[in-house]
């Protein structure tokens, strides 16, 4: 039986949840439910803090999980990064009261405030850069304001808590972080694992691509086709009418409209997009 963990708190939480859901898993009802057997699909999840995931599987006593990519490289453990979800995409960032501090080189000899210190301490350490780290739990943004740092490396997403802490970002993102599916260093990819995610990947392609059909002249096929050329190869198939050809191909959704209007620019006709529910490649 899988043992998976699944974070039961904060920005990762919910949406790991939909995803497994999605994925054909039970998932909890009650936010206080602490483990939930599958045995339908064996596989037992454990609902675990997102900061402790990495140290359970790192350690071996939980066979995977879904944590930050941040979280992983601060816990400091040795577990693998599987595969990214695309969810909770953020950046990670140093930040300082506006045009104070432009270069990380500035950041010598002040206080660091985050609650990602060995991400921070092996990010100046690797850049020989000598400086304070002072740990906090949260709301580090505020550090500043209040006086026990001079600067902030945290989490960015829109930047709307830097702003209003009248802080800016400065140098390179120190990291892209999203969601990814981790397991141990030691455990052999088991067939477990394998089917854990090809139902993840399933999902994420189903929310990625749309299904296109059209219509086109024989004549035109090639050009059509070369605009949808699909994952492997596009379905083309006869019409009643010899003159034409049906076609369909995955396409990634984002696009739809702009392969649309070129799909009837070279003439196809009857283009209908469908969503994708589920899928294994
Ligand atoms: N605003 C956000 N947008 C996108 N991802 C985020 C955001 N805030 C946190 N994350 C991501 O969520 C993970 C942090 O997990 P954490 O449990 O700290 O979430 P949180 O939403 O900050 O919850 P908490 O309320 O407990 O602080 C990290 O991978 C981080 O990059
Ligand atoms: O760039 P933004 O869109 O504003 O999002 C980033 C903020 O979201 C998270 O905070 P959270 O609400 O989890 O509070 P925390 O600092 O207590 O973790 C993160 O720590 C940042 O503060
Ligand atoms: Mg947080």
């Amino acid at each position: 039986m899988l043992r998976i963990a699944v974070p039961n708190k904060g920005s990762l939480s919910e949406p790991a949840s939909q995803l497994l859901t999605e994925a054909g898993y039970r998932q909890r009802r009650d936010n206080r439910e602490l483990v939930l057997p599958d045995p339908a699909n064996d596989v037992e999840f454990f609902f675990l803090r997102p900061r402790d995931i990495a140290v359970y599987v790192g350690s071996g006593t939980v066979d995977v999980g879904i944590t930050g990519r941040d979280l992983l490289l601060d816990s400091g453990v040795e577990a693998v990064e599987h595969r990214g979800l695309g969810f909770a995409r953020s950046t990670f960032r140093f930040a300082a009261p506006a045009g104070q501090i432009t270069s990380v080189d500035q950041i010598a000899g002040k206080r660091v405030a985050t609650s990602y210190d060995v991400l921070v301490g092996s990010y100046l350490a690797d850049r020989g850069i000598d400086a304070e780290v002072v740990h906090l739990d949260g709301a580090v943004e505020s550090s500043v304001r209040l006086g026990i740092a001079d600067l902030v490396a945290d989490v960015v997403e829109t930047g709307t808590t830097l702003r209003a802490a009248g802080l800016e970002t400065f140098g390179d993102p120190i990291l892209r972080s999203e969601a990814v599916l981790i397991h141990s260093a030691g455990h052999e990819v088991s067939n477990g694992l394998n089917v854990l995610d090809r139902r993840v990947q399933g999902v994420l392609v189903a929310r990625q691509y749309v299904l296109m059909d059209y219509d086109v002249p024989v004549t035109h096929a090639e050009r059509a086709i070369a605009i949808t050329p699909g994952l492997e190869s596009p379905t083309v198939s006869p019409l009643h009418d010899g003159n034409w050809v049906a076609v369909r191909a995955m396409v990634r959704r984002e696009v739809t409209n702009k392969v649309m209007d070129e799909l009837y620019d070279v003439g196809a006709r009857a283009i209908l997009v469908t969503s994708i529910h589920a899928c294994r490649l």
